[in-house]
C-alpha cells in the first residue's frame, strides 16, 4: 500500500476501540520472561511488528539478530546478549543505525562485555560478547539521551553475580518508562530500591508469573485526537485504566485543557468533547511519544502550545521535529524553536486549504498522529503501513468510526 486518502467525515458514530497492547510493556515482560527461561504466562501480546520482532529474535539461534526499526528490541537484546550470548550481531534498518546506542555499549562494556561497532563508531550494527567476569556493580548513566538504556541495564542487573547499581547523571528523562521496567520486573518478584538518583538492584531471581499486558496508551493518544477534532464523537477505548504503569496515561490530563474528557467505567475509558483553552503549556521531558498527536491537535484547534521536552523526539524513528515542521506547514501549523523552547503556532482558517498529502518518514506516529486531520479536510496519508510498529489495525478502526478510507 502506497498511499492511502481519507476523506472528511466530523460527526462520529459512537465507536468503541480496543486498543493493541503496548508494546513497551510487552517488550519488558518478553525480555523478563526469556531471563527465566520461558516460563511464564504473557497474556494479551499485540501483533505489533516490534513486539512480534522481539518474540521472533528471542526464538531465534541466529548468529545475527535484525530488529528492524525497534528501539526497545535493539536496547533490551543489546544488554540480554551480554549476559546471555556468547556472540551475536545486532543490526537493524538504516534509520536504526543512525540511532544512537554508545551510552548502553558504554555501561555494559564496563561491565565486562566485548562489544564492537561493525560500521560507525556509537552506532549499530553491533557485535556483543557476554559479560565473562563483572568487573563492577556501579555505573554512571547520563538519564537524559534515552531512558531505554536504563530498562535495559535495570532488566539484566538482578541476574549479575554483583547486582547493580545504576547512578543517573543530569536530568533524567522519559522516567516514567524507567518506573514501568521496575514495575514489571515487580510483577516476576525482583524489587529495586532508589537512593536520591541511584537505582540498586541486588542480586536475585526472577519468578515466571502470569502476566497480562495493558492496552496501549500512547495508542489511545490518537482516539483523543479524534474526539477533540470531531464536531460530535464518543469513543469507548476497552480495557483502558485510569490506573496504569504507562506514563503516556498523561494523555487524559491535558485533554481535559484541549477538548476532551475521560470517564473511566467498567468497559474502558469513555472520552466525550469538552470545552478547551486558547493557550497551553506541555512539557513532554516524561512522555515524548505524545508530542506529535498534541502538535496536530493545537494547530487545527487554534490552541498556541508552548511544548518543551522535545530534545530526545530527533533521535526517534524519524527526527520528529523537522517532520512535524514540515507536515504541520502543509495545513498552515508551524512548529518554532528558541534554545529547548518550542511554540506551536496553530493554522490559521485551516478548513478553506486543500486535499494536503502528508508524509510519515518510516514513523509510525507520523501516520497516526496526521489521520485525525481527516476531520477538517480529505486527506492524503503516504506509506500508511508504517503503523504496523505499534498499532498495525489502526486504519481498520479508523474505518469503524466512520471514516472512508480508499487505496490509492
Ligand atoms: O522504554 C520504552 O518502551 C520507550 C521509551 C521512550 O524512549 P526514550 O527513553 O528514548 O525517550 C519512548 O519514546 C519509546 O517509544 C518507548
Ligand atoms: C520511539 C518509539 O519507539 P522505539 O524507540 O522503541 O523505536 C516510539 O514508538 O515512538
Amino acid at each position: 500500500m502506497k498511499k492511502i486518502s481519507i476523506k472528511k467525515h466530523n460527526k462520529l458514530q459512537p465507536t468503541t476501540i480496543s486498543l493493541p497492547a503496548s508494546k513497551s510493556i510487552a517488550n519488558r515482560a518478553l525480555i523478563i520472561d526469556a531471563l527465566c527461561k520461558s516460563q511464564s504466562d504473557i497474556k494479551n501480546i499485540s501483533e505489533a511488528r516490534d513486539t512480534q520482532t522481539m518474540l521472533r529474535l528471542l526464538a531465534s539461534n541466529d548468529a545475527t539478530w535484525d530488529v528492524l526499526d525497534a528501539g526497545t528490541t535493539m536496547r533490551f537484546l543489546t544488554a540480554f546478549s551480554a549476559v546471555t550470548q556468547t556472540e551475536k550481531i545486532l543490526t537493524g534498518t538504516p534509520r536504526m543505525q543512525e540511532r544512537p546506542i554508545k551510552v548502553l555499549v558504554d555501561a555494559l562494556s564496563k561491565l565486562g562485555a566485548n562489544i564492537t561497532y561493525l560500521k560507525n563508531e556509537g552506532y549499530p550494527p553491533i557485535k556483543v560478547n557476554k559479560i565473562e567476569n563483572q568487573v563492577t556493580d556501579r555505573l554512571e548513566v547520563p538519564g537524559n539521551i534515552s531512558s531505554q538504556y536504563i530498562s535495559a541495564l535495570l532488566m539484566i542487573a538482578p541476574i549479575l553475580p554483583q547486582g547493580l547499581e545504576i547512578q543517573l547523571i543530569g536530568e533524567i528523562g522519559s522516567k516514567p518508562y524507567i518506573d514501568m521496567t521496575l514495575a514489571v520486573m515487580k510483577s516476576f518478584g525482583v524489587t529495586a530500591s532508589w537512593e536520591g538518583s541511584s537505582i540498586i538492584i541486588t542480586p536475585q531471581q526472577y519468578q515466571p508469573n502470569q502476566y497480562t499486558v495493558e492496552p496501549d496508551w500512547s495508542a489511545a493518544s490518537y482516539w483523543y485526537s479524534f474526539v477533540a477534532l470531531s464536531d460530535e464523537a464518543q469513543i469507548v477505548l476497552t480495557d483502558l485504566k485510569d490506573n496504569s504503569i504507562q506514563g503516556d496515561r498523561k494523555m487524559a490530563d491535558f485533554m481535559t485543557d484541549l477538548g476532551v474528557t475521560t470517564t473511566f467505567t467498567e468497559e474502558g475509558a469513555v472520552l466525550t468533547k469538552s470545552t478547551h483553552k486558547k493557550q497551553a503549556s506541555i512539557d513532554f521531558t516524561h512522555c515524548p511519544d505524545l508530542a506529535q498527536t498534541v502538535a496536530v491537535i493545537c494547530a487545527i484547534k487554534g490552541i498556541e502550545c508552548h511544548m518543551t521536552g522535545l530534545d530526545s523526539l530527533r533521535i526517534k524513528e524519524t527526527d520528529r521535529i523537522s517532520a512535524l515542521q514540515n507536515e504541520l506547514g502543509k495545513f498552515g501549523g508551524q512548529l518554532t524553536e528558541n534554545s529547548s523552547q518550542w511554540t506551536l503556532i496553530p493554522a490559521t482558517e485551516p478548513s478553506k486549504l486543500s486535499t494536503p498529502e502528508f508524509d510519515t518518514y518510516h514513523d509510525h506516529r507520523m501516520a497516526m498522529a496526521f489521520a485525525p486531520l481527516a476531520t477538517h479536510f480529505d486527506i492524503t496519508i503516504n506509506d500508511p503501513s508504517v503503523v504496523n510498529k505499534s498499532y498495525p489495525s489502526y486504519w481498520e478502526d479508523v474505518k469503524k468510526a466512520g471514516f472512508e478510507i480508499l487505496e490509492l
